[in-house]
């Protein structure tokens, strides 16, 4: 287990909490001397971050957030820096009492929150309200201190986690302070990297306050990171029959854009070839946009035959729809028993009809998608975005891509990763079906289903960073992803 390894980790709040327990049992450190390394770390943090702030305003919360916040405040001033500290009621457990008692005894002075009232000026705020132990969402005094600290406009450090964000869900079940970066400790939490959570959290640093790398040796972790991965360069002598040969089935009447899209990503993501079974209306279109592309007329099962027997990859369900004709192609498909990504309608005719997928599909759902295939809402799905890509895979015997802000790749037997990458420009249309393609051509390449899912998640989600850092967030489309995805899958751009 090397150092990067548990930094790729992702725990769970109790996984957390065990690994408290390790360092205070198994190494003999204090509770109240790891809350020390904590605010020692999170001062160093600020002062890189704003080397040049006088002042600070900490906000500590009754629990050991708060305590980290006192304790931080109390070097600030060692530092010469002039820390306020302002403190939600009264403070709970013999380490934060300490923490507190340290700061005043140093000469610091608490001004309790009274609900409302001027906030003092700071260069930074420091955000020791609630971590680890947040258990609800905040109460309304709360929440308006919350809206004064995001009005004031002075940068927030938020400690471990940012206050009103369920560190396990990523879930922000009222208002959360909206940090500029957090420093958590010891080990990433799970919650911070999906759902509302990346919203909130701001550039993440993880500190594991100088403790043995032994402390993680035999602790499970609940999820992993995904890395920065690229295919290995081909070999010399290669002709396109090596890369593959996909077939994407979609595009229905007027929906000519999402088949389109997901044969081009397909293809700019290495497949050897690339074949369309769409609507006749849409081949003059598709093939004098993308002549590489092979786009056949297919007005039923019959004339898909042929084309499945040439096709090693499925991408089957963009623009399909979920009539006679998308259901009888879907079927279809489905019987030939080849490896498939499964997307857009193709997800909603299996919500209809389910079964095992056994071995060789990927299910790429979004929050709405993933409800329906569950027979849930999609609050149900936010609620616990882990559990919902857990079951899903367990259910339907596949490896599935729940997409949204922080996108999640989960396999049958529980195995999750969580894409680190992407913005909110990609909430726009098309961008699944790019996603689809891409999926395809890496399983038609050789990579297996779960490498296909990961590599293609961390490839799409990159390339849409790529585009958004040359143009900006809005009015990003999903072409625009084609170029920048070609650069990452060949080991260039950022
Ligand atoms: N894990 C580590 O290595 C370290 C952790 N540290 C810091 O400790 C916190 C976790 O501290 P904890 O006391 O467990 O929890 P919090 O400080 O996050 O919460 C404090 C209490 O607040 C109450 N609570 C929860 N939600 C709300 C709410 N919405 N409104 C009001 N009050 C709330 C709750 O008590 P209740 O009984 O009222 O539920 C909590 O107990 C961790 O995040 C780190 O910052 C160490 O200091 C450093 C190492
Ligand atoms: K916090």
């Amino acid at each position: 287990m090397t150092a990067s390894d548990h930094r790729h980790e992702l725990y769970t709040v109790d996984q957390v909490r065990a690994l408290d327990r390790r360092a205070i049992d198994a190494l003999g450190i204090p509770g109240y001397e790891l809350m020390q390394r904590a605010a020692a770390a999170a001062l160093v943090c600020l002062r890189q971050h704003w080397p040049r702030a006088r002042r600070i305003a900490v906000y500590c919360g009754p629990g050991n957030n708060g305590g980290d916040g006192f304790l931080l405040a109390a070097l600030a001033h060692e530092a010469g820096l002039h820390a306020d500290v302002i403190a939600l009621g009264e403070s709970q457990g013999d380490d934060a009492v300490r923490a507190r008692r340290e700061f005043e005894l140093g000469g610091g002075t608490v001004h309790p929150w009274q609900g409302s009232g001027e906030l003092p000026l700071a260069d930074v705020q420091v955000d020791g309200l609630f971590g680890t132990g947040l258990r609800r969402a905040l109460a309304p005094d709360v929440a308006q201190l919350v809206r004064q600290m995001q009005a004031r406009g002075a940068p927030i450090l938020a400690l471990d986690v940012p206050s009103g964000v369920n560190a396990d869900t990523g879930e922000v079940p009222g208002e959360s302070v909206q940090a500029d970066v957090t420093v958590t400790f010891i080990a990433a939490k799970r919650g911070l990297y999906t759902a509302q959570a990346p919203g909130y959290a701001g550039q993440l640093q993880l500190e594991p306050l100088g403790l043995p790398e032994s402390l993680w040796h035999g602790c499970r972790a609940d999820a992993e990171l995904l890395r920065v991965q690229t295919l290995a360069p081909r070999p010399r002598q290669v002709h396109k029959g090596n890369n593959g040969h996909v077939l994407a089935i979609g595009g229905d009447h007027g929906t000519a854009g999402a088949i389109r899209l997901c044969g081009e990503a397909a293809l700019r993501g290495g497949a050897g070839l690339v074949s369309v079974a769409t609507r006749s209306e849409h081949l003059v279109a598709l093939n004098s946009a993308r002549p590489e592309l092979m786009a056949h007329e297919v007005n039923g099962p019959q004339a898909l035959a042929p084309l499945l027997e040439r096709a090693t990859v499925l991408a089957l369900g963009p623009g399909l729809g979920q009539g006679a004709w998308g259901h009888a192609l879907w079927l279809t498909a489905l019987e030939s028993g080849l490896p498939l990504v499964l997307d857009a309608d193709g997800l909603n005719l299996l919500a209809r009809e389910p079964r095992q997928l056994t071995g060789r599909a990927v299910l790429t759902p979004h929050p709405g998608e993933a409800a329906r295939l569950l027979g849930c809402d999609t609050a149900k799905i936010g609620a616990d975005r882990f559990a919902a890509a857990r079951e899903l895979a367990r259910r339907y015997g596949a490896i599935v891509v729940l997409k949204g802000a922080g996108s999640l790749v989960a396999e049958p037997e529980g195995r999750v990763a969580v894409c680190p990458w992407g913005n909110p420009g990609m909430a726009s249309g098309g961008m699944g079906d790019l996603l689809t393609g891409i999926i395809a051509a890496l399983l038609a390449q050789g990579c297996e289903a779960w490498q296909a899912a990961c590599l293609g998640v961390g490839l799409h989600a990159r390339a849409g960073d790529l585009a958004a850092r040359k143009g900006g967030e809005r009015g990003l489309l999903a072409s625009d992803l084609l170029e920048p995805l070609r650069l990452l899958l060949n080991g260039k751009g950022a």
